[in-house]
C-alpha cells in the first residue's frame, strides 16, 4: 500500500484518483511547520503540495521512502530541486491546468488596476459617494507590454488584441513565426520597457528574472505607466517599484504576488496607487480540479513504475522519441546491471554505443537506464533513474554515448564499455522482435543469453572436461542447470560458459568451481 501525503488544500474533486485507488492510502494534513513535516513525512511514497508548503533540503532528507513529490500548479520555487534531485525523488508539477484562470486574473487585475476599481469600492462601503478621485485610463489603443510570453503570457496577449490593445512581447524563447501568430510585436526587453503603457511580467523566478524589473528598468518607462505582476515575487524588485511609485513615475501597480508571502510589514501595501490579491491566480474551481486531477494521475503512474509526464527535475522526452526508446529500457538496464556484477574495481568509465536502428534516435534516455543499472548494483535502491547522472559526476564516473552504423549482423545493438580501476569488460545486447532482450556478446565473446535470473559466469581454458567438471559439481550440490552456452575464441585457447541455474549458488560452492583444473574464474551474476 503507498502512502500519500496531501500537505496543501487541493480540489477534493481533482484528487478523487487518488482517493479511489486501492493500492494507495491518502492523508490530508495540511498547514503543518517544517517541523511538523519533517516528524511524519518518512511514512510517505509521495507528497502533494501547492505553494504554501516548502519542501526544505531537510523535510526531503527525512523523506526516506519518498518517490515523488507533485506540485499542483505550475511554480516549483517551494520545493528544492537540486535535494529532491539528490535524492532521487521525481519531481512533477501540473502546468497546463491553471494557464486560463491566471491569465485571467491578470488580465482582471490590468482592468482593475486602469479603473481603480478597488480602492473606489473601498470608499464607497465606507460611506463615501467619491467620483471625482478615480478617473480611469483605457485600455483602448494602450500598448502592453508582456515580459515571458509563455502559456499565460500568450493567452494575456489574445485578452488584450480583443480589448484593441497593441501588444510588444520579450523571451528569449520567442520567435518572429510565434509572435506573428499572436499578432504581437518582437521585442527586446528595452523595447518593452520603453514603449508599454502597462507592462505584465510572465515568467518563473530564476537567476536570469529575479529583479529584471528594476530602478534602471523604471527609470526607461513612460510616464505613467502602470505595472502587473501575477507570476512570482522577486521579478519585479518590490523596493524599486516603490520608489517608482512614490516618485510618480509609476501610475499603479496590481500585484497577486510577493517577495515574501504572506507579505510582512510591505510598505506597497500602503500606496493607494496599489491593488493585491493574496496569491489567487491559480485559485478558480476549474484550475484546482485540473491541477489536482493531473498531477493524482502522474503520481499514480510514478508509483506504480508507469511512464509519467511532466517531471521538472528530469528531460523531457517528446512521444515520438518514447515511443522508439521505450522498448529498450529493460534491455539498457540489464546490461548496466550485468557488467556492474562482472566487472572488479572502482567504477572509472562508461562508453555506451548504439548502432543499427538506435543510430540516428536520441538515446539520452537509455543511458540514464543504462548508469541506473550498473549503480544500483554498487548502491541499492539509493541509486534511480533521477539521480543516476548527479551519483555518477559526484564519484567522477565518466559516461559517454556514441553512436554506430555496424550493428554486427543485428537490427540494433546496444553495446555498453566499463572501464574500472583494474579493468576493461564490454557487454553487448540486441532487442530481438517478438522475443525481447538478448545478451549477445561478453568480452568479445558471442552468446544468446536471456538476460534474466540467476546466471554464472566461468571463464576457462577450452579443455576437453573442463565443462562437465563444472557440471558434475553444481549436480552433486544440488543445483539445477537451466541452459548453459560457451564461447571460445581460438580452439584450445581462452574461453567462457555462461550456464543459467534454478537457484542462487553458494559461496562455498562458487570457491570450489574456481579451484577446479582448467577453471580460471566463476562470478554469480543476478538480474
Ligand atoms: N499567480 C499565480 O497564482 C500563478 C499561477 C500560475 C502560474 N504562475 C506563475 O506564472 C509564471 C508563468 O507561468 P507559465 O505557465 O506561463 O510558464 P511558461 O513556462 O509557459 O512561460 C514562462 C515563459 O517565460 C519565459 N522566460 C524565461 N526566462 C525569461 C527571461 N529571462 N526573460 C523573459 N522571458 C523569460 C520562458 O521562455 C517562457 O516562455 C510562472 O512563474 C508561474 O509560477 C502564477
Ligand atoms: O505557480 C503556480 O501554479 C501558482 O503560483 C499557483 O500557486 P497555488 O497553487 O499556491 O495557488
Amino acid at each position: 500500500m503507498f502512502k500519500v501525503l496531501v500537505s496543501d488544500p487541493l480540489s477534493e474533486f481533482g484528487i478523487q484518483k487518488l482517493l479511489d485507488a486501492k493500492d494507495v492510502q491518502v492523508d490530508r494534513k495540511t498547514g503543518l511547520s517544517e517541523a511538523e513535516l519533517i516528524d511524519i513525512i518518512g511514512e510517505y511514497d509521495a507528497l502533494l503540495v501547492r505553494s504554501q508548503t516548502k519542501v526544505t533540503p531537510a523535510v526531503i532528507e527525512a523523506g526516506t521512502k519518498l518517490k515523488a513529490i507533485g506540485r499542483a500548479g505550475v511554480g516549483v520555487d517551494n520545493i528544492d530541486l537540486t535535494a529532491a534531485t539528490n535524492a532521487g525523488i521525481v519531481v512533477i508539477n501540473a502546468p497546463d491546468g491553471n494557464t486560463i484562470s491566471t491569465a485571467e486574473h491578470s488580465f482582471a487585475m490590468i482592468m482593475a488596476l486602469a479603473r481603480r476599481i478597488p480602492p473606489a469600492y473601498k470608499k464607497l462601503i465606507e460611506g463615501e459617494w467619491d467620483r471625482k478621485s478615480f478617473t480611469g485610463v483605457e485600455l483602448n489603443n494602450k500598448t502592453l507590454g508582456i515580459i515571458g510570453l509563455g502559456r499565460i503570457g500568450a493567452e494575456v496577449a489574445k485578452r488584450a488584441k480583443a480589448f484593441n490593445m497593441t501588444v510588444i512581447a520579450y523571451d528569449p524563447f520567442l520567435t518572429q513565426e510565434r509572435a506573428d501568430k499572436l499578432g504581437v510585436k518582437f521585442g527586446t526587453l528595452d523595447d518593452v520597457v520603453t514603449q508599454a503603457d502597462f507592462i505584465t511580467v510572465h515568467t518563473p523566478l530564476t537567476k536570469d528574472t529575479k529583479y529584471i524589473i528594476n530602478t534602471k528598468e523604471f527609470e526607461k518607462m513612460k510616464d505613467g505607466v502602470r505595472i502587473v505582476n501575477c507570476a512570482r515575487g522577486g521579478i519585479i524588485n518590490e523596493k524599486a517599484l516603490y520608489e517608482a511609485i512614490v516618485s510618480g513615475k509609476v501610475a499603479g501597480a496590481a500585484l497577486d504576488v510577493f517577495e515574501q508571502e504572506p507579505p510582512v510589514d510591505n510598505p506597497l501595501l500602503k500606496l493607494p496607487q496599489v491593488i493585491v490579491t493574496p496569491h489567487l491566480g491559480a485559485s478558480t474551481v476549474e484550475a484546482q480540479e485540473n491541477v489536482a486531477i493531473d498531477v493524482s494521475e502522474e503520481i499514480l503512474h510514478i508509483l506504480r513504475d508507469e511512464p509519467f509526464k511532466n517531471a521538472v527535475n528530469l528531460p523531457s522526452i517528446p512521444a515520438n522519441v518514447m515511443e522508439k526508446v521505450k522498448p529498450y529500457f529493460e534491455l539498457n538496464e540489464k546490461l548496466g546491471s550485468f557488467i556492474a556484477q562482472i566487472a572488479v574495481g572502482g567504477l572509472k568509465e562508461v562508453v555506451v554505443t548504439y548502432s543499427g536502428d538506435l543510430n540516428d534516435i536520441d538515446t539520452a534516455a537509455l543511458t540514464r537506464t543504462t548508469l541506473k543499472g550498473i549503480l544500483a548494483y554498487h548502491l541499492g535502491a539509493a541509486a534511480n533513474y533521477v539521480n543516476a547522472p548527479i551519483l555518477a559526476k559526484n564519484r567522477d564516473i565518466h559516461v559517454t554515448e556514441q553512436k554506430s552504423t555496424y550493428g554486427g549482423g543485428f537490427n540494433n545493438l546496444v553495446t555498453v564499455t566499463l572501464k574500472t580501476s583494474q579493468e576493461e569488460r564490454t557487454v553487448a545486447g540486441t532487442l530481438l522482435n517478438g522475443y525481447g532482450p538478448r545478451i549477445v556478446k561478453i568480452d568479445g565473446y558471442s552468446i544468446d543469453l536471456v538476460p534474466q535470473g540467476n546466471l554464472l559466469l566461468v571463464h576457462h581454458n577450452d579443455r576437453p572436461g573442463a565443462i562437465g567438471r563444472v557440471g558434475t559439481l553444481l549436480g552433486n550440490n544440488d543445483v539445477n542447470i537451466a541452459t548453459m552456452q560457451v564461447g571460445r575464441r581460438d580452439v584450445g585457447g581462452q574461453a567462457i560458459m555462461l550456464l543459467s541455474v534454478d537457484k542462487e549458488v553458494s559461496p562455498d560452492v562458487l570457491d570450489t568451481l574456481g579451484e577446479l583444473n582448467e577453471i580460471k574464474s566463476v562470478t554469480q551474476i543476478e538480474l
